[in-house]
């Protein structure tokens, strides 16, 4: 489903500044892969330029065997802050409906995809809503519900999770879990948290220190039923977080300044 080859990526300018080094992997469709990263190493960067926002200074990226050279229609991104991402005068059902509009969709057919993505998030009972009406865990479900409204090739998820509560994190990372297998979405996913990483993805891509390279592909071999409490006290999940931990930690991966240069 997609192919990231040889891609870099340099942000231009007085200090112009190397973001991602040399990064080729490919995901295959109907999988969720994480990516984890330590802060500021590029994440977001490898995100942008999948998504077609900015253009890599070197390298390619495939869609379907189509090479990405602006946004991709078949592509839906969530980001981590939901209140920026929704628009306050629409209705809950209005934000999900919003982006099928600039489709040929018919308005029935897009009234059917906004119930049923709203049903796949829990969501049918607020319709009717505004998302400051919603609390923040509702209003990501909301971003997620419209993201998967117009049935994207691929979801990006940039740190979805990351500005809401513990337990709702841990609600949000099932309910994507569920739907994810239930529709056989192909989902490439950033964090920063490991034990996230390890539990959501059949597969975690580690990058490096900036410059952003890969430094790890590790497959999650943990059942794909998968439970908060009795997946993470598994020997599996302990041993595979204590590796990326270390892989994150080893100093041997952060690059001299001079890489930067
Ligand atoms: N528009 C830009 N212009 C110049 N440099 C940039 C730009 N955006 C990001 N950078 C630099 O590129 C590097 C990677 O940034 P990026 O946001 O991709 O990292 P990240 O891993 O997503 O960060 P975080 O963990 O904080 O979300 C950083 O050094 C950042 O300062």
């Amino acid at each position: 489903m997609l192919e990231v080859a040889g891609l870099s990526h340099r942000y231009a300018g007085r200090e112009s500044q190397l973001a991602v080094t040399d990064l080729s992997f490919s995901v295959d469709a109907g999988r969720l892969v994480c990516i984890v990263g330590p802060s500021g190493c590029g994440k977001s960067t490898l995100l942008r330029c999948i998504a077609g926002l900015i253009r890599a200074t070197e390298g390619t990226v495939r869609l379907h065997g189509d090479e990405v050279t602006g946004v991709p229609a078949d592509l839906a991104v969530v980001f981590q802050d939901y209140s920026r991402s929704l628009f306050p005068w629409l209705s809950v059902a209005g934000n999900v409906e919003f982006p099928l509009k600039s489709t040929r969709m018919s308005r029935a057919e897009r009234r059917s995809r906004t119930d049923e993505a709203l049903e796949w998030v829990g969501l049918s009972g607020a319709r009717r809503k505004y998302p400051w009406q919603l609390s923040g865990g509702m209003q990501q479900r909301v971003s997620i519900a419209r993201a998967l409204a117009s049935r994207p090739a691929l979801l990006l998820m940039d740190e979805p999770f990351a500005s809401v509560d513990a337990q709702t994190r841990f609600e949000l990372e099932d309910l994507l879990r569920r739907v994810q297998r239930e529709h056989g979405s192909t989902v490439l996913l950033v964090t920063h948290d490991i034990d996230e990483s390890v539990y959501l993805g059949d597969r975690v891509l580690v990058l490096s220190k900036s410059p952003a390279s890969i430094v790890a592909d590790l497959t999650v071999d943990l059942p794909s039923e998968r439970d908060q409490i009795t997946t993470r006290e598994s020997g599996e999940f302990v041993k595979l977080r204590g590796e990326v931990a270390r892989l994150l930690q080893n100093r041997e991966l952060a690059h001299s300044p001079e890489r930067n240069a």
